[in-house]
């Protein structure tokens, strides 16, 4: 067991790179009794490493004919990691890694280590100034895997790839909103453009968790208030469906939208630890229309449902508009586990739309910015039978190198009179 935040980094990226975890699994493999700096060091040093993986690989695998074993590999990373970090500190750094490798590894290891280290303190500042001109530096320079950097550079061009990549690789910042009333708070400053939005200052979480835990204040980020904002504008009052809701975060969002009128929001997700989070997260947050559901969009029947002046569909996604935060799903995607994905999206919008009301609004969204997860969904279902009964009248991608906010795809689709 891992005394230490350093050797707790080390012990979750090995983790990490045998097999790529969610960071919010890894994060619970951390003692909790750890005081918060101490678990803040740990995550810095997992979190630092795992986003600039590659280009980190690249600086060693300079210096090493055939990769140590993954212990070893991750102890090397950790600590290049901290040296890209804090290079006026590379002394102490080296210092202090070589000593925690001496006390795991042989004393050859050691040695290595020694060796690559002081040599990959010098090569990280050369190799982040070095010229980039094909696809395969940006995948090393800004750490994403191959595929996705030609997907975009085919939807976006270079530039805007570029600017994408760099995104992807800053520190993500922390929004939140009130959800039942409202109170000044100093770590929180209001979002410019996106009214209700609160940035939260680095560091300041302990300042908003009570507010959190108290179900007052919801983390979440500015772009994903658009879908419950889009549906709210566009449906009509009655009943409004909200599937693909759990955690629950936009639900919760269209209550507050919602006018006194509005009779009920019913909240759909698989049955499971996600579902159950929403409900607690709806007990927590005083939710008092919504009704949270346990079932498979697939099999819902609108015979028993009824049907709804306004249905919002958050459909699964590869993630592609939140990579600056869940900096685990690029390894965890893949070209086919994206075509499952454009799959299961064209089924669930087809359920999604056999519930909603004759002049009802349906809001399909993803934190996608990839244009077949899309753009691509919507035509392939206008251009079905089930389609015909519906216009699009409005449609929005956030891109985030652009908006400074999640990356999302909203696209409002009205049912037609007298379909
Ligand atoms: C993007 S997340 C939803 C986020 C949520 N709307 C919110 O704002 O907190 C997508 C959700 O789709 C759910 N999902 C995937 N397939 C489903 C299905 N067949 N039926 C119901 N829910 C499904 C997942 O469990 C996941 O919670």
């Amino acid at each position: 067991m891992s005394d230490n935040s350093w050797s707790k980094a080390v012990d979750l990226v090995a983790f990490f790179l045998r097999k790529p975890a969610r960071m919010s699994h890894l994060l619970e493999r951390i003692p909790e009794n750890w005081a918060p700096g101490k678990r803040r060091a740990c995550q810095s040093l997992l979190f630092g490493t795992v986003r600039h993986v590659a280009l980190l690989e690249k600086a060693l695998d300079e210096f090493i004919r055939r990769r140590p074993k993954p212990q070893l590999w991750a102890a090397l990373l950790v600590s290049s990691r901290e040296l890209m970090e804090q290079p006026e500190r590379s002394p102490k750094i080296v210092h202090n890694a070589v000593r925690e490798i001496g006390k795991r590894f042989s004393k050859a290891e050691k040695g290595l280590a020694n060796a690559v280290l002081r040599k990959v303190v010098a090569r990280i500042p050369e190799l982040l100034d070095e010229p980039l001109s094909a696809p395969a530096d940006l995948c090393w320079r800004y750490s994403h895997p191959r595929w996705l950097v030609d997907r975009w550079l085919e939807q976006f061009g270079w530039e805007e790839t570029v600017a994408f990549l760099q995104w992807n690789q800053e520190e993500s910042a922390v929004f939140a909103r009130w959800q039942r009333d409202t109170e000044e708070v100093t770590a929180l400053s209001p979002c410019p453009n996106v009214e209700g939005f609160f940035k939260l200052d680095p560091g300041a979480w302990a300042e908003i968790s009570p507010f959190v835990e108290a179900g007052r204040l919801y983390v979440q980020n500015p772009a994903a208030s658009l879908a419950p904002k889009s549906l709210a504008k566009a449906a009509p009052i009655g009943r409004w469906l909200d599937l693909c809701a759990a955690p629950g975060g936009k639900g919760l969002l269209l209550e507050q939208l919602s006018g006194p009128d509005l009779a009920e929001i019913i909240s759909v997700d698989l049955p499971g630890p996600r579902f159950e989070r929403m409900e607690s997260n709806f007990h927590r947050y005083g939710a008092k229309k919504i009704r949270a559901l346990p079932a498979d969009v697939l099999k819902l029947e609108s015979e028993k449902l009824g049907l709804f002046e306004g249905v919002l569909l958050d459909a699964p996604c590869s993630n592609s508009g939140v990579l600056q935060h869940k900096i685990d799903a690029r390894w965890r995607q893949s070209p086919d586990g994206l075509e499952d994905l454009l799959a299961l999206q064209a089924e669930l919008l087809d359920a999604a739309s056999g519930f909603v009301a004759e002049g009802g609004a349906l809001v399909y969204s993803t934190c996608s910015v990839d244009s077949s997860e899309n753009d691509g969904i919507i035509d392939g279902f206008l251009a079905k039978e089930k389609g015909k009964l519906f216009e699009l009248e409005t449609s929005e991608v956030s891109l985030p190198w652009k908006q400074g906010r999640d990356g999302a795809g909203i696209f409002v689709l009205r049912k037609k009179a007298g379909a």
